[in-house]
């Protein structure tokens, strides 16, 4: 990968884009980051406090400089926000400045993975399971889209879906 160092993370909530990033940035010795821990790290505040103070606009604008901030970067892993992808500008970013693999999961793993921790304030309601349905339907075409690579998480450990992703790109 001469002129692109570097891997984007896309997919849903629960994929495992924080999980198995980490593992793929320790196997291919390249940096790691994840917009979500960054943008928490720079304001000191959790992502469901950015959401009730500024809303998910003002979480979204967060999530959009960042990116641009850390796909300036080369040699690095980063696991997005399950939400990034509905920017267009931040999929064409993704798309300019490395290569993207869309980490792909089923409604039952997302809804199990996710269900013992309250860091996402979009599944902090009476309804979780529904919420990612609908999400899904709007936004797998958009991963779909950006994608180079499509890597299915359900039946692997994100060990093994970080080594597939090195054998799929041929690192
Ligand atoms: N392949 C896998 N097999 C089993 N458990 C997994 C797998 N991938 C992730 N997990 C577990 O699922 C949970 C959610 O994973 P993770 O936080 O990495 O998802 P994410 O895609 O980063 O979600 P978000 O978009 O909300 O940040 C974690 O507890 C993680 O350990
Ligand atoms: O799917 C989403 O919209 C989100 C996913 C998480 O990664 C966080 O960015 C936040 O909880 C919103
Ligand atoms: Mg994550």
């Amino acid at each position: 990968m001469a002129e692109k160092r570097n891997i984007f993370l896309v997919g849903p909530m629960g994929a495992g884009k924080s999980t198995i990033g980490k593992h793929l940035a320790d196997e291919l010795h390249l940096e790691f980051f994840d917009s979500d821990q960054e943008i928490e790290r720079r304001t000191g505040a959790d992502i469901s406090w950015i959401f009730d103070l500024e809303g998910e606009d003002g979480f979204r604008e967060r999530e959009e400089n960042i990116i641009e901030e850390l796909t300036d970067k080369q040699g690095i892993v980063l696991a997005t926000g399950g939400g990034s992808v509905i920017s267009k500008k931040i999929r064409n970013r993704l798309s300019a400045r490395g290569i993207v693999v869309y980490l792909q999961t089923t409604i039952d793993k997302q809804v199990a993975r996710t269900q013992r921790d309250k860091r996402r304030p979009l599944l902090q309601n009476d309804e979780p399971e529904q919420v990612l349905r609908d999400l899904a339907e709007k936004r797998n075409p958009l991963y779909e889209d950006v994608a180079d690579y499509v890597v299915e998480t359900d039946d692997q450990s994100a060990r093994s879906v970080a080594n597939q992703i090195i054998n799929k790109i041929g690192l």
